[in-house]
């Protein structure tokens, strides 16, 4: 077997010598340029499986040889090396589709890390149409077949094959986290961790600890030394969720570690090397919180070389059937089927969707609980009535069908005693708008925002979060969602 086959570029004669060694030692081959034009002749007489340009080449700059060679949809990944200390420079490169960069004085550590993680793109990419595995079990995909969720696969196949930074954009419960680890599943990186850290949930005091990890003695309690996020993450994924609730404080301190690459644990001297791709998420408008001071202007230049935006569910209302039945799947027993009415399918495609996928999955896990036989009916779904601000989300209601999101007549016996202004058991399933007063439909809901509140506050008080969580069935991130929802999160 051949070995993979670099191509340097640099002008300097000494960092060119010490790049080639470097690279021969751990036993690859190397060719070497030092002008734009030599790397022209190089790339054009043979296949690289790295190139590793210098910005500043005498007749030209790095970033034209990353233009020209994603251009020609080469497969090869490029690296730049940038001066110390110019960030624009090595942003400018991973906007232009470089791989990765590496900033002057070179660290060795380094520079072996990016040619590992970039001669793993060589390898075959991850089948985009079946489903990746993690840790034996499979990764759930993005599901939906509208124009804007096959444009966001597109981008995501693109995009995992770069080291740069990706900052995800869209409304709570618009599958960020999902898109984060779809990211990872089809990058180099999938068979290495994939950690998703949500920013807003650990105490400020911790906060470094977690992240950098910290050495035994430390602090009190330090019993031992233990990593932090970064290295458990090394060679794979960061997901910095709700990256907006970071502390001022901790922005600096992770900007230092993103321009670095390198973290020292709490009550550590040295530092260490660490390969992490980053990838942010946040429902808020973080150039927004940037001009109110809450978000340092350089880490979010960092974090956000590449934006991916989820669109929200009701913007891709073809993707409401399909990710129905396959939620249901997901929800139902095993052995046991779950469907939609035509009726109900039709009030989800009318309904807004402010909580978007998570949304849709409650409402049908709760619709679940109590449909007859696993039919679920308009009745079973219990949807919101549409708030004044959302009316205009909402589409014309086709003529054939009934009124559908205020259409929420009928109070499943299951759901115990419910005062008679709600509705009356034997209300006809189809009940249409005109039947049910919108009072009978907000005391309906209001009931069952009861019950849920007094579930929640049963099972929280008895312990923890998590197992409040367990008890009630959930997942940690569902109860945060429902306490979010009933405005029960302090
Ligand atoms: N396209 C999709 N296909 C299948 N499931 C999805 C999709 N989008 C979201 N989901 C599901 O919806 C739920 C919420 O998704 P996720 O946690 O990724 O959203 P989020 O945007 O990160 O939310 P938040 O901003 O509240 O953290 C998860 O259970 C996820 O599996």
């Amino acid at each position: 077997m051949t070995a993979p086959r670099i191509l340097v570029v640099d002008d300097e004669a000494d960092l060119r010598e010490l790049l080639e060694i470097t690279l021969l030692k751990m036993g690859l081959d190397v060719d070497c340029a030092a002008s734009v034009g030599a790397a022209r002749d190089c790339l054009a007489a043979r296949e690289y499986d790295l190139v590793l340009t210098d910005m500043r080449l005498p007749d030209g700059m790095g970033i034209e040889l990353v233009r020209e060679v994603n251009a020609a949809q080469r497969n090869t990944p490029i690296a730049v090396i940038t001066a110390y200390g110019s960030a624009d420079n090595a942003v400018a490169a991973l906007k232009a589709g470089a791989f990765d960069y590496l900033s002057k004085p070179v660290g060795l550590d380094q520079l072996r890390l990016m040619v590992q993680s970039a001669l793993r793109i060589q390898r075959p990419a991850p089948d985009s149409s079946q489903p990746s595995v993690q840790a034996g079990r499979p990764v759930p995909r993005l599901i939906g077949e509208s124009a804007a969720m096959r444009d966001l696969r597109a981008q995501i196949a693109r995009l995992a094959r770069s080291m740069a930074p990706v900052a995800i954009t869209g409304e709570s419960g618009s599958g960020k986290e999902l898109a984060a680890r779809d990211i990872h599943a089809h990058s180099a990186r999938a068979d290495k961790p994939f950690i998703a850290v949500n920013c807003g949930a650990i105490p400020e005091a911790l906060m470094e600890a977690e992240f950098f990890g910290y050495r035994k003695g430390a602090f009190t309690g330090a019993s031992d030394d233990r990593d932090g996020f970064f290295q458990a993450a090394n060679g794979g994924t960061l997901l910095l969720d709700e990256v907006a609730d970071l502390p001022l404080p901790m922005q600096v301190k992770l900007l230092r570690a993103i321009q670095e690459r390198r973290v020292r644990k709490v009550g550590a001297t040295v530092e260490e090397p660490v390969d992490v791709r980053l990838v942010s998420a946040t429902h808020q408008n973080l150039a927004e919180c940037v001009e109110k001071g809450r978000f340092r202007q350089d880490l979010y230049y960092r974090l956000n070389v590449i934006e991916l935006r989820l669109p929200p569910l009701r913007e891709r209302r073809d993707d409401i059937g399909l990710l129905s039945r396959a939620l249901l799947d997901k929800l139902s027993p095993p052995g046991q089927r779950a469907e939609l009415t035509p009726t109900a399918e039709q009030a989800l495609q009318s309904y807004s969707f402010p909580g978007n996928v998570r949304e849709l999955e409650n409402i049908l896990e709760r619709a679940l609980a109590f449909a007859a036989d696993g039919l679920i009916d308009v009745p079973d779904l219990a949807l919101k009535p549409v708030a004044p601000g959302l009316a205009d989300a909402q589409p014309a209601v086709p003529s054939h069908a009934p009124e559908p999101a205020t259409a929420v007549p009928v109070t499943p016996a299951a759901a115990g005693p419910v005062t008679a202004a709600s509705t009356s058991p034997a209300a006809p399933a189809q009940a249409t708008a005109e039947e049910v007063s919108p009072a009978a439909t907000a005391c309906f809901t209001d009931f069952l925002d009861r019950v849920e509140r007094e579930m929640l506050a049963a099972a929280l008080s008895t312990g923890s979060r998590e197992d409040a969580a367990r008890a009630l069935g959930l997942t940690p991130r569902q109860l945060a969602f429902r306490l979010r929802r009933l405005k029960l999160a302090d």
